[in-house]
């Protein structure tokens, strides 16, 4: 859980209030696979104008993706205060005003919005716009609290990174950040769901319909486990449609087979610590996954 950074008297400051407001670290993963989304897009190496759309875009995106955090802890605040993982977050607590809080994300949005503008172009500016309705309103408002597929359907949003990142730096789309979304889109099932085992109590107290309030814990385990073989099997299409080389391949075998063997273990039996470290294992695969389609893409290794 994202900490906040308390001074002396114990309250935590106001900037490290409106700070924890952004979700700060998940937000930092979705910006590095957006950039990771711009790199791909580039043949080579950048020129000194790609890197300056580069350089916008990802403070665009942050911008933005911070905004729609920062918007989801505004509306979710009751239900935040009923959490225990959630409980201490600024708006729960009341420590910021619903106002407080929905000025910054205006303002953090109008920021993004006005760089991804003069600095991008408008195809990113729209679609991460869209993003933000897809987080803030589609998933928070209206899928979240009516249905156990809501993570699945909202997931799309949390998936556009890389779509957002190529139209940053190429202006237009092609297969290839579709792909890549793909990936993040049936990486979000077991990502979240295992998360969702061991806080299920939690969700059941918010009246959320997660999975396992829903469905019961034997069949949420069922479905990681599905899900991390079928993300097994997409993340092999960009070595099979020639998008990346073979040392993206090893690491997309080797993290989708861990991955794979965390699900099974979990379907096999439940455990909490090990569902916690699936959960933990499932934010290092990301990264990990993307950060092997960069250097891949820098450092070519057999055929493509
Ligand atoms: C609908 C989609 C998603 C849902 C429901 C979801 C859910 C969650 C939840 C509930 C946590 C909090 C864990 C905690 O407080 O201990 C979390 C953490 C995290 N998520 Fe996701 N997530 C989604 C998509 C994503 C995406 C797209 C990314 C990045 C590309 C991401 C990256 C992370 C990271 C890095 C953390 C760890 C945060 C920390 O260390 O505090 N998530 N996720
Ligand atoms: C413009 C752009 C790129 C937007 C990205 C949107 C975004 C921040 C997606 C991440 C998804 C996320 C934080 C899910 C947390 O689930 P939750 O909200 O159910 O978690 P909680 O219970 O911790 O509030």
């Amino acid at each position: 859980m994202t900490e906040v950074p308390v001074q002396g008297g114990g309250v935590p400051s106001r900037w490290a209030q409106f700070y924890a407001l952004t979700k700060p670290r998940v937000v930092q993963l979705i910006v590095f696979c957006a950039v990771i989304g711009m790199a791909l897009a580039v043949p080579g190496w950048p020129d000194a104008a790609q890197w300056q759309r580069m350089g916008a875009g990802a403070l665009g995106i942050w911008l933005i993706a911070a905004a729609a955090a920062a918007f989801n802890c505004l509306v979710e605040r009751r239900i935040d205060a009923r959490m225990k993982r959630t409980s201490w977050r600024p708006t729960a607590r009341g420590e910021l005003s619903p106002t407080q809080a929905l000025g910054f994300s205006v303002a953090l949005c109008a920021a993004g919005a006005l760089i991804l503008l003069l600095w991008v172009n408008a195809l990113t500016l729209w679609l991460t716009l869209a993003t933000f309705v897809g987080y803030a309103i589609v998933y928070t408002v209206w899928l979240k609290p009516t249905t156990p597929q809501n993570i699945v359907i909202g997931g799309a949003s949390g998936a556009m990174p890389p779509v957002l990142g190529w139209a940053a730096v190429q202006g237009s789309l092609g297969p290839e950040p579709w792909l890549l979304c793909l990936i993040i889109f049936l990486w979000t099932p077991p990502h979240f769901w295992a998360l969702a085992l061991y806080r299920a109590d939690d969700y059941a107290k918010a009246g959320l319909p997660m999975l396992p309030v829903t469905h019961g814990n034997a069949f949420t385990r069922l479905q990681v486990f599905l899900y991390t073989w079928i993300l097994l099997a997409a993340t092999l299409l960009p070595y099979l449609m020639g998008m990346s080389g073979l040392l993206y391949l090893v690491a997309a075998l080797a993290l989708g087979l861990r991955f794979c063997w965390f699900g099974w273990r979990l379907w096999r039996r439940y455990d909490e610590a090990l569902a916690r470290r699936t959960f933990w294992f499932s934010i290092w695969y990301l990264a990990l996954l993307f950060a092997a389609l960069l250097i891949d893409h820098y450092v070519p290794i057999g055929i493509r």
